[in-house]
């Protein structure tokens, strides 16, 4: 709805305890986010972060409680249809045994799209985010982490998601390259109102990206 002020995902009391339901990995965790947020999660390492990007994608489903995208609970979308608008990018950079060109056209190839938009888009997140040409034929085992990761980011990117999982985008890039994603995630989140929800451990790069910072420690919010 025009001017609706609805949060774009809706989190309330959500929990889930591991398959064998000996654990909770993650307990009353209640936020919203905006459209057009830059929301980072913070924490320790094994406090449930990942956990959560993996529940906002509907990798996992939640024990209890409840998540809403765009007001409706997230089962009420076909996943597939779900993954278009929410969109992750996982910790490891994987290609999935594609050129790096095959890589980035592949989902918005299964999403019917015309060529043209296709060979746009391209060109349009390689120079967002500088990826050299000479790259396009190269497979997974030709490029560095760092290279990986920027691919898989720029992938991500290129479905235009209506919602932006990143989990620690900026681990294997230098300080330059996070920067300059970093002003590009600004900007499109600015121009484009897509959203982001980011991990990421460097407080640096969370201070000048984010709209709202979420804490987590052993599976709960920190308020
Ligand atoms: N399928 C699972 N079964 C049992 N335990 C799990 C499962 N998945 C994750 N865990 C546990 O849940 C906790 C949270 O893991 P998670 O990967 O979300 O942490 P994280 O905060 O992303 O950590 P890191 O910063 O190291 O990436 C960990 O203790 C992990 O061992």
């Amino acid at each position: 709805m025009e001017g609706s002020t609805e949060p774009l995902l809706q989190l309330s009391d959500v929990g889930l305890s591991d398959p064998l339901g000996r654990h909770q990995l993650l307990e009353n965790i209640s936020f919203m986010v905006n459209k057009g947020d830059r929301c980072c999660i913070v924490g320790p390492s094994g406090s449930g972060k990942t956990t959560l990007l993996r529940l906002i994608n509907r990798l996992l489903d939640p024990t209890t409680g409840s998540i809403l995208f765009q007001s409706q609970p997230l089962s009420k979308f076909q996943v597939i249809s779900l993954r278009q608008k929410i969109v992750l990018v996982p910790q490891e950079p994987k290609l999935l045994g594609m050129t790096v060109q095959e890589t980035l056209v592949y989902p918005l190839t299964l999403q019917k799209l015309s060529q043209s938009e296709i060979n746009q888009r391209l060109d349009y997140w390689r120079s967002q985010l500088s990826i050299p040409d000479d790259w396009l034929e190269r497979n997974e085992l030709q490029l560095s982490l760092g290279q990986r990761q920027l691919i898989t980011i720029v992938r991500g990117l290129m479905m235009q998601p209506t919602l932006l999982l990143l989990d620690e985008p900026t681990s294997a890039l230098d300080r330059d390259k996070a920067l300059q994603l970093i002003e590009v995630l600004k900007t499109i989140t600015t121009d484009t109102q897509m959203t982001i929800l980011m991990v990421n451990h460097q407080l640096e790069l969370v201070e000048k990206l984010t709209t709202q910072v979420l804490k987590l420690n052993r599976g709960k919010l920190q308020t």
